[in-house]
């Protein structure tokens, strides 16, 4: 097949992280062309969705420094196309208060200065009123924090990826990737070129890898993304002031339970649960494993008297989960022109302008405006399960 086009870049997949890696590529004059194996919009990875959570609360300082520039790349986003992204609506922490887990969230907000609120069991109730605080746990809001609106988000960054000249071409699955000093990338329309290719594919990222010989420790679950009712109607919505919130762990499961408020879909509360059961990406609706949803039943039952315990929606989403949970951002280790944004665990999206940044940086081969350290490939061979 004759080659279709040459490019400075190519990004495959066009989730979040691909659609702000060719974003940045173009906003940087480079001539790029973002691949997408799926008619777009589609709701088959990780990316799709009305609602992501936006936070400085982390409990590891590197991601709340990585969120101080990313604030301000999504504000940029909203005034240069003119739409809002994100609402501010706090983020509400809790956990056993001797909990490792909890005192890290606190202590980095501490550290970093971040905005916050330590509530206590005397004025927890006035100022949530719709949760109770299990007896023993610390809570702790993250003023800054707040809803990013996904579906919305994704499709404004392509659209300005588009304005800056870039080409997306959807429906267009990549079915080879021959690496070399110009890459070939071989989709069943056709062959195209280009000085460096990003890999963006989430779930499907160790199936682009393997004909460039290399294979990730990644594992795909399937997230059962469960809304809850209401007893009363507009009672838990953001006028309401009900946060974000994150139980880090608890009597139900040692995995995060987590809430948005109900302005998704009215009268209805996203709450889910931080893990799911192993799945292939395009088996995905097979997996039918509903474990999570009796946690999650226990915990509304005992500490949300005012949502009716029993899901009233539940949406299928996608985490590709590294075994220590960070990222990968790095250059594939034997072809520095091939780079790799993977792994995002389940907790991406909010960096999705900043991982942009860093994998267009990577792809020109700059130096990365961040220490990538926590990020690279060659921290899985140290350990002796690892696929590498
Ligand atoms: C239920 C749920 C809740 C979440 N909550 C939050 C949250 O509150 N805050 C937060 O920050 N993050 C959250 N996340 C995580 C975040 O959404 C993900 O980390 C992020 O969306 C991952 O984006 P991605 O671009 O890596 O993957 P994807 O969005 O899956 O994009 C990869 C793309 O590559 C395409 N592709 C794959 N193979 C090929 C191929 N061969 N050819 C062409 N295209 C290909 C796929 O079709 C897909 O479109 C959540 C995730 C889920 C599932
Ligand atoms: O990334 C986040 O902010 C959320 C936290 C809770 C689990 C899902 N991801």
């Amino acid at each position: 097949m004759s080659t279709k086009g040459e490019y400075d870049c190519i990004v495959i997949g066009a989730g979040v992280m691909g659609s702000f890696t060719a974003y940045q590529l173009a906003k940087n004059s480079k001539k790029t062309l973002l691949l997408e194996q799926f008619i777009l919009p589609h709701t088959r990875g990780s990316s799709h969705g009305q609602t992501r959570i936006i936070r400085k609360a982390y409990d590891q300082d590197f991601y709340t420094h990585l969120m101080e520039e990313c604030c301000e790349l999504w504000a940029q986003l909203e005034e240069e196309a003119g739409v809002k992204l994100y609402r501010q609506t706090g983020l509400l922490v809790m956990g056993p208060e001797t909990s490792q887990s909890y005192q890290l969230f606190k202590s980095t907000l501490q550290k970093n200065k971040v905005p916050m609120v330590v509530l206590t069991h005397d004025n927890f109730t006035q100022h949530i009123p719709h949760i109770k605080l299990a007896e023993g746990d610390g809570a702790v809001v993250d003023l800054t924090a707040g809803i990013l609106y996904a579906d919305r988000a994704l499709k404004i960054v392509q659209r300005q990826f588009q304005k800056l000249g870039g080409v997306i071409r959807d429906k267009e699955m990549v079915v080879n990737i021959k690496p070399g000093p110009v890459v070939t990338v071989s989709t069943y329309a056709g062959v195209y070129q280009a000085k460096s290719v990003v890999i963006t594919a989430g779930a499907w990222a160790n199936r682009l890898l393997t004909p460039t010989g290399l294979h990730l420790p990644l594992e795909v679950v399937k997230i059962n993304v469960c809304y809850w009712r209401e007893k009363v109607p507009r009672s838990h919505g953001t006028n309401e002031r009900f946060p974000c919130f994150i139980l880090t762990e608890g009597k139900e499961s040692k995995e995060h339970i987590y809430g948005v408020p109900s302005d998704e879909y009215p009268g209805l509360v996203k709450i889910c649960y931080h893990m799911g059961s192993e799945t292939d990406p395009d088996q995905r609706d097979r997996q039918t494993d509903r474990s999570d949803i009796d946690i999650l039943q226990r915990y509304i039952v005992r500490c949300l008297p005012g949502l009716i315990p029993e899901p009233a929606v539940v949406e299928s989403c996608m985490y590709t989960l590294t075994p220590d949970r960070h990222f990968v951002v790095d250059c594939h280790p034997s072809y520095s022109n091939i780079v790799i944004g993977a792994g995002f665990s389940g907790h991406g999206f909010k960096f999705g302008p900043v991982i942009g940044k860093l994998l267009c940086e990577l792809s020109l081969g700059q130096v990365p405006s961040y220490d990538l350290s926590l990020f690279r490939i060659t921290r899985f061979q140290a350990k002796p399960k690892s696929a590498l």
